[in-house]
């Protein structure tokens, strides 16, 4: 298990994790999910003791990843693709990776398999596309054939069959008891992949509830409505009875009415008593992916100009209740667990309990790849 509590990190004034707690169970697929710039590739770093907290702790099996004992057979970890030596064939990449941890060779053959790269295994890594690099970075993560696995964006670059892939291999992982944590800033793909979902915002915690809770909080019931185009006058008469009798009347772009707090059947007998006639009414439920664009639209860092001119940002849409706002001094109790220590504005630099920051390791790759063990997901051991 991965436990954080009260994990910071900020970078000078920057806090780019802010008292996060949570934990990452085995047997499930955590997606760990936010906005561009919302802490995870650093709260991953922090995990993988690439990174130093601020404040807080993290650990793995009850340890900080550094004492953990023969680490890098314990954990896997896909955080950068691109952190690989170009000029090596990705078999021999995998090779200098086995050999300081030990891990026999054969097992750099069953991985290459397992990602689906045996034909490619001798050509140079520089050469590779985006989604070749992710699958050698994923073969890397699973070469010491770990408990503990953590994925940084491990889709990004793969085409819609990669994709399924990746979405099948997490779920297995997870079936065989491991503790699979995955950041994506996809809502859409989690919802099809994860079992559990952390979901932060700027450094701090919104959301850590199964997939299943995660839906049924933030997806919001609702009916749309339809009167004759030809008569506006009729949309808005209904729109005021329903108004009257307490619904909350939003207009969607296409004319229709989107009608939240009344049930149906109630809809149509105000439709009726008002001598409206319907040209639809329907049942609807809000994705998962606008409760989740709904939830992080309070805590997104970069938003194109363009977009806002467009009026295509993101709009709140009705029926969720106020989005939730990352508050200027963080409350305790707010979504996350008290933080261990009373905190200062994250957003302010120099005040608070603050540590100078810590100095990022020299190498920002993942770490070695640990050594090899019976694996239940490779294929049969390739002669070598
Ligand atoms: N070494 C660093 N020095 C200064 N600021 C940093 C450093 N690393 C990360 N940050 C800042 O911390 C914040 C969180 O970054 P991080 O990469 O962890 O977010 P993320 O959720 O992984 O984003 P993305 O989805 O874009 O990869 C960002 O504002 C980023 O600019």
């Amino acid at each position: 298990m991965i436990e954080a509590v009260g994990l910071t990190k900020r970078y000078g004034a920057k806090a780019a994790v802010y008292n996060l707690s949570f934990q990452v169970r085995p047997g499930a697929v955590t997606g760990f999910l936010g906005p561009n710039g919302a802490g995870k590739s650093t709260t991953m770093r922090m995990i993988l003791g690439l990174d130093t907290p601020t404040a807080g702790t993290v650990t793995i099996g009850g340890r900080p990843y550094r004492q953990t004992p023969n680490a890098p057979r314990q954990v896997g970890a896909l955080l950068d693709a691109k952190a690989v030596h170009g000029g090596r064939s990705a078999r021999n990449h995998l090779l200098s990776l086995a050999q300081l941890s030990g891990i026999p060779a054969r097992r750099v053959d069953e991985v290459l398999g397992v990602v689906g790269l045996q034909d490619v295994a001798r050509k140079r890594s520089k050469g590779f596309s985006l989604g070749m690099g992710q699958r050698l970075g994923i073969a890397a993560a699973l070469l010491g054939d770990p408990q503990v696995l953590l994925f940084d964006e491990p889709v990004n670059g793969l085409d819609p069959e990669g994709i399924l892939w990746v979405r099948n291999l997490m779920k297995q992982l997870a079936a065989e008891g491991r503790t699979v944590f995955v950041s994506s800033h996809l809502m859409s793909e989690m919802a099809l992949t994860a079992d559990h979902l952390i979901v932060i915002g700027r450094g701090q915690l919104l959301s850590d509830m199964s997939v299943k809770e995660f839906i049924s909080a933030n997806s919001a019931d609702f009916a749309r409505v339809r009167t004759p185009d030809t008569e506006p006058a009729l949309r808005e008469k209904l729109s005021s009875a329903l108004s009257g009798a307490g619904g909350q009347v939003v207009p969607e772009p296409d004319g229709a009415l989107r009608v939240m707090g009344l049930p149906l059947p109630q809809i149509s007998e105000l439709a009726h008593g008002a001598d409206v006639r319907l040209w639809e009414l329907s049942p609807h439920q809000a994705s998962l992916e606008e409760a989740y664009m709904r939830m992080t639209q309070g805590a997104v860092d970069y938003r194109s100009t363009a977009d806002q001119k467009a009026g295509l940002m993101q709009q709140p849409q009705p029926g969720f209740g106020p989005p939730p706002q990352i508050p200027e001094v963080p409350q305790q109790g707010w979504y996350a667990p008290p933080a261990p220590q009373p905190g200062a504005n994250p957003y302010l630099g120099g005040q608070g309990p603050a540590a100078p920051p810590a100095a990022p390791p020299a190498a920002a790759a993942p770490p070695a790849a640990p050594p090899a063990a019976p694996a239940d997901l490779t294929k049969p051991e390739d002669a070598r």
